[in-house]
């Protein structure tokens, strides 16, 4: 979202939170069709592998490093200066060029689930969505993972202004005060959980998978679709079923119970 040029009300509007959150589907489909294309590349996920440039003891594993050369340079240039981006790594170092002035919408937290965001990633959505073996492609392949795991990591912290956006509604602030004092986590939740949303959420993103991992062939009378996807749909709709809608509420849950502090 562009909190600078947007009005810093429909930051906090559920109605367009959720607009955003639908758009980065977009983004999160396309990243992992992007990643689909290479195979699993098991050497860029083993520690001590690769001689990196500054030999300064840095023993991680290439994506370790892929991405954390990726974040100092982000950095440089503000991107988590930003309230919707998080980084994986750090330090990092200070940006380049002034500050921007962003609007104060969220209470000050240190929410940052990326580590569980990396863990998933790597144990159960590389495996489930790439072909095994080795293709040689580590470059490629470091590039794409560090792409799907900045949209995932920008989707699920969102979940901060989904909270702060419920937290605001007048009707429900009562019922959340009360939980919160008590430290109810699980009525949190509750309160917190649309199903509708979550099920119109799933067949939506079912039917993009489908649609966006197909190609399209013109012929001069009609639109041709190949039958062969270029993702395993089911394994998109497993993402955000075990690990992108979960994360997002325990974000969600975490600011709320934080959101009384001074
Ligand atoms: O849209 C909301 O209300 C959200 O809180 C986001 C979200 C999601 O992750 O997509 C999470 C919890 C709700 O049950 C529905 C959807």
């Amino acid at each position: 979202m562009n909190f600078i040029s947007g009005k810093p009300e429909d930051s906090i509007s559920l109605p367009k939170l959720r607009n955003t959150l639908i758009r980065l589907e977009d983004t999160i489909i396309f990243a992992l069709i992007e990643r689909a294309q290479f195979s699993v590349n098991d050497n860029v996920y083993k520690p001590g592998m690769y001689k990196y440039e500054q030999s300064n003891g840095f023993d991680g594993t290439f994506l370790e490093y892929f991405l954390s050369e990726v974040e100092k340079v982000h950095a440089k240039v503000r991107r988590y200066q930003s309230p919707d981006e998080y980084p994986f790594t750090g330090p990092l170092p200070e940006p380049i060029i002034p500050p921007l002035n962003y609007p104060q919408i969220l209470k000050h937290n240190n929410i940052n689930v990326n580590d569980k965001i990396m863990k998933f990633y790597l144990e159960d959505i590389v495996p489930s969505l790439c072909m095994p073996g080795d293709d040689q492609n580590y470059g490629s392949t470091a590039t794409r993972d560090v792409e799907c795991l900045q949209a995932l990591s920008q989707r699920i912290h969102y979940g901060k202004f989904v909270a702060e956006a419920k937290f605001l509604d007048p009707k429900l602030q009562p019922k959340y005060i009360e939980y919160i004092k008590n430290r109810d986590v699980g009525a949190i939740e509750e309160l917190l959980t649309d199903k509708l949303v979550e099920e119109a959420l799933l067949k939506r993103l079912r039917r993009k998978a489908l649609i966006y991992g197909q190609d399209i062939e013109e012929n001069l009378n009609n639109l041709q679709t190949t039958k062969q996807l270029k993702i395993n749909v089911d394994i998109v709709v497993e993402l955000y079923e075990k690990c992108v809608i979960p994360l997002t509420k325990e974000v969600e849950i975490e600011y709320l119970l934080a959101r009384l502090d001074e």
